[in-house]
């Protein structure tokens, strides 16, 4: 029987690293010959000194006549120089064989090389040719269109170092000094396992209980990113032998130079990857091969560090959490540094944005938190000087506006979370909490972080994700937070948002949304939509549908369970004012955030009835009672409403096209 233990000690983040990498040693990898073409992407290790000047002659930068500038000064329009014009032509790629005499031009093309005598090229528009006659309207100086050997690149010069990330900028100046190849890093070989019973490889069927792997290529394409070779060697179960065995494969077979794990690091039963790491022989003799096994971070805890001896070779192993979010952050803040060391690249990360806190934000004392944030363009304001919480690098000019960072936590399994973040930021472990208007560094994740044209927040409907394709379609960058109708208000009432949907009744009025929106706000009117029960289309509990703003008598027996909708969502509220005052349903506390999530529950079985809108059910082939049509509206801050990409918003919510593919849909358009 396997026992549950807990971590009783954890390790300070920077004690981490450095018991780690003093174990690992981390260096760049033997160099290895790379041909021209296959060097984008990786890294240079030897410094690239030019054998060549380049360009490698005085050459014309311009089509026009080359000339001694002397014979040209004092020339203007009215009084030209006359010039004897020479019979040859210079072309590119064929030196000119001759000398240009006192009071002589020669016809020169663009890359031409310059002859002996010229010292200066005039543009053919400065000219007039006749009867073998130049006149030039206009004086040159000496030097004039010309680029001077060795002007670009000189001889000897050092043009690429050690270190320099091959991109293709730098491949030309490769190309352009005549290397056709390289001396590079060799890339880092990653082993990646994912390991548990329950993983099954994108593309395969999902029995009960399953879920795809996904950190098998979240981990795979980091590496890539960042000019490492990935070996994806699969799923392996909660199986020791099998561990043992696929670890043996990626350290001796594929002689991987770091090997990743995820999943079965923390301390419940059937968490096996640490104790397989742990079965591995250390770095010395007698030294155990786990590093650390317990990081205060939030996320990423169960974090196992190690090496481990191939021969002469020092591997690094880490097991990453098996949730994604947690995987995330410790791969981010510890392999890819590891990962860059033996790439042979700086330790340097993308630099911080500097953002602003729109409210508090809590942190647990003694781990340090990373806490997901999407940017939020801001208002122009003053930045009080006081409120700085400075990690490094923001200075920032007082006044400017900076955008705001909103945490956007979804906990550590979520995998939208991360993929629609645009940064981080890191609460240092002794801080419990941040307050409103702070400054914060952003830490970018991966990409440039930017903050969108427009922002919704509030209830998530299909009907809105046809006029966010639109927007889109326009090349608007929209971002869409499904955080409910009361969210959506609390959002628009602080200024956090551009539109927030929502769709509330009012008991007292029996209207919808108008009462709920804030000062400062403007309510445009969206479409409707049919609220109603849903059910399983063979459940004879619910076979007689009832009345319209009813509820069939079966929704009280235990038996019969719910699937509620989250607080703050519209649809909780009307089913609330449905079911009036006494006892809950069965299942009134099992909540899901959205009306698939309340189809997918009635569909699987999970809940046997819950209210969501008539083209989910109808979707999720469920039988659909109608209880009443709802106003599905937007609430729009006036100081946001003449932004351009709220104009552009309105003008496609009123479009007749969308309105007729809403209708289409099943809308009330
Ligand atoms: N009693 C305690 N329970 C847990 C603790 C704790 O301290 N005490 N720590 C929690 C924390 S924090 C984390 S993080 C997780 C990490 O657990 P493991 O690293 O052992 O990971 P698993 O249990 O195998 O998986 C966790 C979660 O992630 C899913 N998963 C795993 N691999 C993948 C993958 N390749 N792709 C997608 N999703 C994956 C897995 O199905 C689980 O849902 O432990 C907490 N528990
Ligand atoms: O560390 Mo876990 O990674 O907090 O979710």
């Amino acid at each position: 029987m396997t026992e549950q233990r807990q971590f009783l000690q954890v390790a300070d983040p920077e004690v981490a690293v450095a018991r780690w990498w003093a174990a690992a040693r981390p260096v760049p990898l033997a160099s290895e010959d790379v041909p021209l073409a296959g060097l984008c992407g990786r890294v240079l290790a030897e410094a690239v000194a030019s054998p060549r000047d380049v360009p490698g002659f005085d050459r014309s930068n311009v089509d026009g006549y080359a000339v001694r500038a002397a014979d040209t000064y004092g020339a203007s329009e009215r009084a030209p120089a006359r010039l004897r014009l020479r019979p040859e032509v210079v072309v590119p790629g064929v030196p000119p064989d001759m000398t240009l005499g006192p009071g002589e031009a020669v016809s020169i093309a663009t890359g031409g090389a310059l002859v002996r005598g010229a010292d200066a090229v005039v543009m053919v528009e400065d000219t007039d040719e006749e009867r073998g006659e130049l006149l030039v309207r206009r004086p040159v100086v000496p030097g004039a269109m010309i680029a001077v050997v060795g002007g670009d690149i000189t001889r000897g010069e050092v043009v690429l170092r050690p270190g320099a990330r091959l991109g293709p900028r730098e491949t030309a100046v490769l190309a352009a000094v005549g290397r056709a190849s390289a001396r590079v890093v060799r890339r880092p070989r990653v082993a990646i396992l994912s390991t548990g019973d329950e993983l099954v490889a994108p593309g395969g069927p999902l029995l009960p209980g399953q879920i795809h792997d996904c950190n098998q290529t979240f981990l795979a394409d980091s590496c890539r990113e960042l000019g490492a070779e990935p070996l994806a060697l699969g799923i392996v179960g909660d199986d020791p032998a099998g561990l043992d065995l696929a670890l043996r494969t990626a350290l001796h077979e594929h002689r991987c130079d770091v090997v990743l794990l995820s999943g079965g690091t923390s301390k419940g039963a059937g968490d096996l990857s640490a104790a397989a790491v742990a079965r591995l022989p250390g770095p010395e003799p007698g030294a155990p091969a786990v590093c650390v096994h317990g990081v205060a971070l939030k996320p990423g805890k169960p974090l196992c560090l190690a090496v481990t001896a191939v021969g002469e070779r020092r591997v690094p192993l880490a097991v990453l959490p098996g949730f994604p979010t947690s995987a995330l952050f410790t791969f981010h803040e510890f392999v890819a540094p590891l990962l860059r060391a033996l790439a042979g690249l700086r330790a340097a990360a993308a630099p911080p944005l500097i953002a602003r806190l729109p409210h508090d934000l809590a942190s647990e004392r003694g781990r340090r938190e990373y806490a997901l944030v999407q940017l939020l363009a801001g208002p122009e304001e003053h930045a009080p000087a006081d409120m700085s919480i400075q990690t490094g690098s923001s200075l920032h000019a007082p006044g400017a506006s900076l955008p705001l960072a909103l945490p956007i936590g979804k906990g550590s399994g979520s995998v939208t979370a991360f993929c629609r973040a645009d940064g981080f930021i890191a609460v240092p472990r002794q801080t419990e909490r941040l307050l409103a208007g702070a400054t914060v560094d952003v830490h970018p994740i991966d990409r440039d972080a930017a903050a969108p044209d427009l922002v919704i927040v509030g209830s998530h409907c299909t009907g809105l994700e046809r006029l966010v394709d639109r927007l889109h379609a326009r090349g608007l960058a929209v971002r869409l937070l499904a955080q409910g109708s009361q969210g959506g208000l609390a959002a628009a009432a602080r200024g956090l948002c551009d539109v927030a949907p929502i769709h509330l009744l009012d008991p007292d009025t029996d209207a919808y949304n108008r009462a709920f929106v804030p000062d400062d706000c403007d309510l445009v009117p969206g479409y409707g939509r049919m609220q109603g029960l849903v059910s399983r289309a063979d459940d004879p509990r619910f076979a007689a549908c009832p009345q319209p703003f009813a509820l069939p008598a079966c929704v009280r027996d235990p038996e019969v369970f719910l699937v509620n909708r989250n607080r703050g969502s519209g649809t909780r509220i009307l089913l609330d004012a449905l079911l009036g005052p006494g006892p809950r349903p069965s299942g009134y506390s099992h909540e899901a955030r959205s009306h698939s999530g309340v189809a997918a529950c009635v569909a699987s079985g999970r809940a046997d009835w819950g209210v969501a809108i008539s083209t989910v059910a109808r979707d999720a082939g469920l039988r659909f009672c109608p209880i009443r049509l709802e106003h599905y509206d937007f609430v729009i801050p006036r100081a946001r409403r003449s932004r351009p990409a709220v104009q552009t918003f309105l003008q496609i919510l009123a479009d007749p096209e969308l309105r007729a593919e809403l209708r289409a849909a099943g809308f009330d358009a």
